[in-house]
C-alpha cells in the first residue's frame, strides 16, 4: 500500500471491519487483512474508476477476526462501501462487514512483535527492564545512556533474549547524553532508525533525582533537574514525532514518579521536572490520538534500582519515612505494568495500592480510555482526598519529628 496525503488537516475515521469466512483459513493475520483490505478497495474502486492510493493502516485482531483501517473523512462513505462486499479470497467464500465507524479512534492493543522501541536510560534500572520486558514480547530494541561499558553489557543481555526467541529481533545501543542539545538526540534517533527501522514506540524514562531541604539545593539542580527529567524528553518526542504521524501509529512513554503526582519534602527541584512531563503528555495526548498515537505517564514509587541506592546514600531522614509509605517495587514489575499500558494505549501507569489511590485521585484533567478507571475516578475521588489529607497529617508529624531529632542532635 503506498503513501497517503499528508495533511495536518486530514480527520481520521475508524471503521471497524470484520472478516467471516465460510470456512476459516489455517491463517489468517494483520498481513493478510492488510492484504485483503487493499484488494477490495482496488477491486470496488478500481471498477468505479476511482481506485486511488492510500495507506490504510489498521489494527487486527485475530482471535476476533476483526480490525480496523483509518480512513480520511472525504473517502469514508466510498470506502465503507468498497469493503461491504462478498468475495472469494484464499480459495473460500468470504464476506467482508464494516460495522460502525468513530470520529475518536477507540484504543486497540498494539502487537509487539517486528516493532522498533526506543528507551532512554535503557541499561540501568527501570529502563534496563522495560528494555527486557519490550524484547520478551516481540520488539527489536535500542537503549540509549552515557556509559559505554553498561551499554555493551546491557545490549549483549538483550541480544541473548532476542535470540532466545528466535524471531530475528535485534538490539542496539547508542551513547547519547540526553540532555545536550536537540539536535544530538535527532542524530541517534536517526542513526537508530537507518539501523532497526522507524521507532514504533519511545520510552522516555533517563532520569534521575535530587533529594534535600528547599534551601540547601543551588538554583542549578532546578535547572539540570529539568533538563534531565523533562527536557531530554520533549527532545525526543520531537525527534520521532514527525514519523510516527505521518505513519498514523505510534506509543509514546513518560517514565514520571509518584513524586509527580504529589509533591513531597525534600523534592521541590524533582517534583516539578516529574510535574511537567504529565502537562506536556496531557497536552500532546490530545494532539496525536487522531493519528492513532497514544501516550502513557508511568508513575512509579520507590524502586529498587541502582539509582535508588544511590539516592539511598544522601536522602533526608524525612524523603524516605514518607516515600517509603507508598511502598518499595522491584523494576521488574514496574516495566512489566508499564508496558502492559503502553501496548494497551492506557494514559497513566501507576504501581501499588498507595499508587493506585493516588493515581484515582489526581485524575485530574487527564485522559480516561477505560470505562472501569473512569467509574472508579468517580466513585472513588472523594474518598481519597479524604485519604489523603489522613496521611498528610502523619507527613506533618514525620516531618516534625525529624525537625526536633536535628535540634537535638544539634545541641549534643
Ligand atoms: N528508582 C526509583 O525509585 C524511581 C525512579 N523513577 C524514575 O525512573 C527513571 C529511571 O530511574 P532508575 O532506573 O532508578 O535510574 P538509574 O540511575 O538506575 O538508571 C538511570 C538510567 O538513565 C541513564 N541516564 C542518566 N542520565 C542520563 C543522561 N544525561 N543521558 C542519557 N542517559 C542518562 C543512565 O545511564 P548513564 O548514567 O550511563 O547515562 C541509566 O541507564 C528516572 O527517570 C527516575 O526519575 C521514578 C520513580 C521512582
Ligand atoms: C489516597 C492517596 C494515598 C496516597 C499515599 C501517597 C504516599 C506518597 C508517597 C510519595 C512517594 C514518592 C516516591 C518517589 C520515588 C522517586 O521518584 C525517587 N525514588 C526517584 O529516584
Amino acid at each position: 500500500m503506498t503513501a497517503q496525503p499528508d495533511s495536518n488537516q486530514t480527520q481520521l475515521h475508524r471503521l471497524a471491519v470484520a472478516v467471516e469466512f465460510s470456512k476459516k483459513p489455517v491463517r489468517f493475520e494483520q498481513r493478510d487483512f492488510e492484504a485483503l483490505i487493499d484488494q477490495a478497495v482496488k477491486v470496488v474502486l478500481g471498477q468505479a474508476g476511482l481506485a486511488r492510493p492510500y495507506t490504510v493502516s489498521g489494527e487486527f485482531d485475530e482471535n476476533k477476526c476483526s480490525g480496523s483501517v483509518l480512513v480520511p473523512r472525504e473517502h469514508l462513505h466510498i470506502l465503507w462501501s468498497a469493503l461491504s462486499i462478498y468475495g472469494c479470497h484464499f480459495g473460500t467464500p468470504i464476506a467482508i462487514h464494516c460495522q460502525k465507524h468513530f470520529l475518536l479512534p477507540p484504543r486497540t492493543k498494539i502487537d509487539l512483535h517486528g516493532k522498533h522501541a526506543l528507551v532512554t536510560g535503557g541499561s540501568k534500572g527501570i529502563g534496563k527492564a522495560l528494555a527486557i520486558e519490550l524484547v520478551r514480547q516481540g520488539a527489536s530494541v535500542t537503549i540509549v545512556a552515557r556509559d559505554e561499558a553498561t551499554l555493551v553489557d546491557t545490549c549483549n543481555e538483550l541480544q541473548k533474549l532476542c535470540d532466545l526467541n528466535g524471531k530475528g529481533q535485534q538490539a542496539a545501543w547508542y551513547s547519547l547524553d540526553v540532555t545536550k542539545s536537540p539536535e544530538t538526540t535527532q542524530a541517534v534517533i536517526n542513526r537508530a532508525e537507518e539501523k532497526l527501522g522507524e521507532i514504533d514506540i519511545l520510552v522516555n524514562n533517563a532520569g534521575n533525582s535530587v533529594q534535600d531541604a528547599f534551601e540547601k539545593l543551588p538554583v542549578e539542580s532546578f535547572e539540570r533537574q529539568m533538563k534531565l527529567n523533562y527536557l531530554s524528553a520533549v527532545y525526543a518526542t520531537r525527534a520521532v514525532v514527525n514519523t510516527m504521524k505521518r505513519r498514523r501509529s505510534g506509543r509514546i512513554a513518560f517514565v514520571s514518579s509518584a513524586a509527580g503526582q504529589l509533591g513531597i519534602y525534600g523534592y521541590s527541584a524533582y517534583a516539578p521536572a516529574k510535574f511537567a512531563l504529565r502537562g506536556f503528555a496531557e497536552a500532546i495526548q490530545m494532539e496525536l490520538e487522531p493519528y492513532n498515537i497514544a501516550i502513557t505517564v508511568v508513575y512509579p514509587p520507590n524502586t529498587d534500582t541502582e539509582g535508588f541506592q544511590e539516592e539511598l546514600r544522601t536522602m533526608p531522614k524525612e524523603v524516605r519515612l514518607i516515600s517509603e509509605t507508598a511502598g518499595l517495587f522491584s523494576p521488574k514489575d514496574v516495566a512489566k505494568l508499564a508496558v502492559h499500558d503502553i501496548v494497551h494505549g492506557k494514559f497513566a501507569t501507576n504501581i501499588g495500592t498507595d499508587g493506585w489511590m493516588l493515581g484515582t485521585l489526581t485524575a485530574g484533567g487527564a485522559p480516561e480510555t477505560s470505562v472501569f478507571g473512569a467509574a472508579q475516578q468517580i466513585l472513588f475521588g472523594g474518598l481519597f482526598r479524604g485519604i489523603l489529607l489522613a496521611y498528610h497529617s502523619h507527613f506533618r508529624r514525620l516531618v516534625q519529628r525529624c525537625a526536633e531529632e536535628r535540634e537535638q542532635e544539634k545541641r549534643h
